[in-house]
């Protein structure tokens, strides 16, 4: 998959712009975002304890953005090399506003993202939280670090589509980071095909989007008589920044019609997803788990693995545990258990049979607090090798409403 940047995002990127130990620098989004999100760094203090203060100004210049960007980049550099738990560079005040829904620290709540400004992930950011400063990242995994790090409240991730299935890699890092699930946002998607001012169906060679917006539109690009290539590239809206900032004429964006605004981008076709009810489901991610309530709707995510050759047994015993109970799934994946993919199991005579082995994360209907769910897990815990809720949170009951433009 091929990554675009022109875009100031929070990065993994080692471009280190030097600082003075001792300065203390405003670093703020460039004037063209539109989210805007604004914070101050004390380059002496942050690498070692990731101390940041939040201002709420801005103005300053795309080099200062990237010198956060930077800093950021040279901490994560830190804690690979030094084979430490990010959760131990950072100082941890645990205070009440991590359970609240805003933080009290500041005015705003904070919200990393995948993407840059204009991508449906920033639109899930939007609906979680209305009002708030919304930070573009370059990659999920640095999502992840700026709520690791302080830098942001909460991150947004995308897990699942109605029509493209599963985002696994971000099912993978669920497990790989201490974050909980604090909440869900289910976002009507309505894609559009995007390209420069005057350019047409007949000037396009590719078509270029992230991988499940492509997925969503492929049976109708094919039908608008799109033979265009089709590439896969890290977020939507930044598809559609790449074509604007390098004045690409033979390549189309699967976008949002809020892209097309801000990269000046012309909607070519609108309403491309194949079908209508296109939603996507976005976990909200914090340092500290929301405490788990019964008088509104709530849902819990675990995962689990089963012992040694009991796979599909143990997955069944599961199951009952909570069909028993009348706890309703709502979602089950499997994923290669990473730690151990693969288990041999040698027969004399028939020779050696690898079995596969797997994760399996299990979304009910039920909140951590409810007797019933608490003595699910106490029985599924009998069950599984391994076993850990990621969170339990408000479920999004909003009103159905299919996919229409933003
Ligand atoms: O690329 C984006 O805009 C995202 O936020 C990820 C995504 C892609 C397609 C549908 C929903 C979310």
């Amino acid at each position: 998959m091929q990554s675009l940047t022109p875009y100031p995002r929070v990065s993994l990127k080692s471009v280190i712009r030097t600082n003075s130990p001792s300065s203390t620098k405003r670093v703020v989004a460039p004037s063209r975002m539109v989210v805007k999100s604004a914070y101050r760094f004390d380059s002496a203090s942050a690498v070692a304890n990731a101390e940041i203060k939040f201002s709420g100004e801005v103005g300053s210049t795309r080099a200062d953005w990237q010198s956060t960007c930077a800093i950021l980049a040279s901490k994560v550099a830190l804690q690979q090399k030094d084979g430490h738990k990010t959760l131990d560079l950072v100082p941890k005040p645990v205070t009440i506003s991590d359970l609240l829904p805003a933080p009290i620290h500041g005015s705003t709540i904070r919200v990393a993202y995948q993407g840059v400004p204009g991508a449906y992930s920033e639109a899930a950011a939007g609906k979680a939280y209305p009002n708030c400063e919304a930070i573009p990242c370059d990659q999920f995994e640095v999502a992840f670090q700026a709520v690791e790090l302080w830098i942001a409240d909460r991150a947004v991730l995308p897990v699942e589509n109605s029509l493209g299935g599963s985002i696994h890699r971000n099912y993978d890092l669920l497990l790989r980071h201490n974050l909980h699930i604090v909440g869900e946002v289910q976002l009507p998607v309505h894609h559009c095909l995007l390209a420069l001012p005057g350019v047409t169906a007949e000037h396009l060679t590719r078509v270029i989007s992230h991988p499940q917006a492509l997925s969503q539109c492929e049976h109708t690009l094919t039908q608008l008589g799109l033979a265009a290539a089709r590439e896969a590239v890290d977020d939507t809206a930044g598809a559609a920044e790449f074509i604007a900032t390098k004045n690409l004429r033979d390549t189309a964006a699967v976008a949002s019609s809020r892209a097309a605004e801000l990269y000046g981008l012309e909607i070519l076709a609108d309403g491309v997803q194949d079908d209508s009810s296109n939603v996507t489901r976005f976990v909200v991610l914090a340092r500290e788990p929301v405490v788990p309530r019964t008088d509104r709707p709530f849902k819990t995510s675990v995962v689990f693995a089963a012992p040694d050759g009991e796979g599909m047994s143990a997955l069944f015993k599961v199951l009952s545990s909570f069909a028993f109970r009348n706890i309703n799934l709502t979602k089950i994946e499997s994923r290669p258990h990473r730690n151990q993919p693969i288990r041999v199991v040698e027969d004399g005579e028939s020779g050696t049979a690898k079995h596969f082995e797997y994760l399996y994360y299990v979304d009910f209907e039920a909140s951590m607090a409810e007797a019933n769910a608490q003595n699910a897990l106490a029985e599924v815990r009998e069950f599984t090798s391994f076993l850990r809720v990621l969170g339990s949170y408000p479920m999004d009951m909003t009103p159905w409403c299919p996919s229409k433009r933003a």
